[in-house]
């Protein structure tokens, strides 16, 4: 589980995250959805240790990102497929970071399988599409076979049958029981793969929600968060 309270996160007279309080559930895909610019990729930094809160905290099973010893085994996450070394190999990528967390090489080799790389281990990143290194990150985020799943953007640059793959990745990860949060612009999608929607703008917490209620509510899950986030919008372009 993951357990947001009062989490806050200034940057000089900007805050980017204005004290979100709410708790992310095993068992489901929780899509979290905002406008450019409203501060999930903040707020998923802090609940992995990368920003310090100005002021509350973020919970991974109770604990702080900081205070777990082996985090790879508690938490996984993609943040940035282009964060990785281009002269390594997808092989020797991976398996650096296991050895931080005393992940063997067998571990490695499962998870490029999993991923579908494994005909390509031995190239370089460098030389990898956009949605060959979101299918590494997210084989980094799987290493430590965590419970806790974190997907910024996991769908960007993916062929349709590498966002299919995704969906039932996604899903088949939360029916296993693991605590997944997911974020994605691509409200079609999200409908499709998350039950559970958490909607931020400027910071602050705007709807918490299951998929159902929102298109009950609304003509689809896109409508919902039109009008959800309308006065919430920083960067519009002029209609
Ligand atoms: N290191 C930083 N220094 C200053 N401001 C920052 C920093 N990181 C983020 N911000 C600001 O915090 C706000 C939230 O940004 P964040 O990247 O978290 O939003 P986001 O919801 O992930 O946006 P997007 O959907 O465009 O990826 C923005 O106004 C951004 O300019």
């Amino acid at each position: 589980m993951i357990q947001l309270q009062h989490l806050t996160k200034r940057y000089g007279d900007a805050l980017a995250v204005d004290d979100l309080s709410f708790n992310i559930e095993p068992g489901h895909v929780t899509g979290f959805l905002g406008p450019n610019g409203s501060g999930k990729s903040t707020t998923m930094r802090m609940i992995l240790g990368l920003d310090a809160p100005t002021s509350g905290q973020a919970l991974i099973n109770g604990r702080r990102y900081t205070s777990i010893s082996k985090p790879m085994h508690e938490v996984g996450a993609l943040l940035d497929a282009n964060a990785v070394h281009g002269g390594r190999s997808a092989y020797n990528h991976l398996l650096c970071l296991a050895r931080t967390n005393g992940i063997g090489p067998a571990r490695v080799a499962e998870v490029l399988e999993q991923v579908g790389l494994a005909g390509v281990a031995r190239r370089r990143v460098r030389g990898f599409s956009l949605g060959m290194k979101q299918r590494l990150g997210i084989a980094s985020a799987l290493l430590g076979d965590p419970d806790v799943l974190m997907f910024d953007e996991p769908v960007n640059g993916l062929d349709p049958d590498g966002v299919r793959w995704i969906r039932d990745l996604m899903r088949s990860l939360a029916a296993q029981g693991r605590t997944i949060l997911l974020s994605s612009h691509l409200m079609s999608e999200m409908a499709l793969t998350a039950e559970r929607i958490v909607i931020i703008g400027r910071g602050r917490l705007i709807a918490e929600a299951t998929v159902t209620e929102l298109t009950a509510r609304y003509p689809s899950l896109e409508d919902a968060y039109l009008a959800l986030t309308a006065g919430s919008l920083e960067y519009g372009a002029a209609r």
